[in-house]
């Protein structure tokens, strides 16, 4: 269980996230919808321990125990372009490999597997740069389930990408999650987060609004007044 307490994030004086406090159960898939500009990404990285926040957690302060529970998906990724795409997934192993050590078997299982699921194991070898925006984005997400963390944040994993892949990536957190794995994960698409998560999280203005099931959460109030649109997906006028 993931516990936030009270957590707010400042940026120069101005309050990004205001005081959410929130549990998240073990396997739970919970989808952080809100506006541009709510303070979705500015809580995961605080949970990520990315920034300063204000509140408590019980996740670890250690940097290097919170690499190994956390792994998280940055809204834009980068990587070194020359690296090769097989390589990169490798660096999610990092937080388990001791100074010094090699891969082992176990990590490369993990790196190969994550490639799988991530449909980019027939570009394994090719290095990053040659590369569109929708196959780095899945090659960041294998990098993030490779980690193999009890917690994995992502912040928008299927914004760059085609239909197929944005149901396929969704596929690959929600089994995630079903192995035990909590998937807290940003999301514009709000059928898209009704149709896999378990649960949505509202953000407006930096509060957590609204936290719950998707038909007693997402009511015509909250797209009219928060998402400024209509039930059928209009301008809310
Ligand atoms: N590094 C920063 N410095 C100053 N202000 C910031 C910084 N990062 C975010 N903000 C501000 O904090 C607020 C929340 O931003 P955040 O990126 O968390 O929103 P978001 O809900 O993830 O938005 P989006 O859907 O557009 O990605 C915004 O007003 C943004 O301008």
């Amino acid at each position: 269980m993931i516990t936030l307490r009270n957590i707010s994030v400042k940026f120069g004086g101005k309050l990004a996230v205001r005081d959410v406090s929130a549990v998240a159960s073990e396997g739970e898939f919970i989808a952080l919808v809100g506006p541009n500009g709510s303070g979705k990404s500015s809580l995961l990285k605080a949970m990520a321990g990315l920034i300063p926040h204000e509140g408590s957690t019980n996740l670890p302060s250690d940097r290097r125990d919170r690499a190994r529970q956390i792994s998280y998906l940055a809204q834009n990724a980068v990587a070194p372009d020359d690296h090769k795409v097989r390589n990169i997934v490798a660096l999610g192993r990092t937080p388990h490999i001791g100074r010094l050590a090699r891969i082992s078997k176990a990590d490369q299982s993990a790196v190969e597997a994550a490639m799988e699921k991530c449909g980019i194991s027939n570009f394994a070898d090719r290095t990053f740069k040659t590369l569109s925006g929708g196959e780095k984005t899945r090659v960041h997400l294998a990098r993030t389930i490779a980690t193999d963390a009890p917690l994995l944040l992502a912040d928008e994993p299927v914004t760059a990408l085609d239909p197929y892949y944005q149901l396929s990536v969704m596929e690959v957190l929600r089994d995630a999650s079903r192995e035990g794995t909590t998937v807290i994960a940003a999301l514009h698409d709000l059928a898209l987060a009704r149709r896999f998560c378990d649960r949505v999280w509202v953000m407006s203005e930096g509060h957590l609004l609204a936290d719950g099931t998707f038909d007693k959460t997402l009511t015509p109030e909250i797209l009219r007044n928060v998402f400024r649109i209509t039930r059928d997906g209009n301008i809310a006028r």
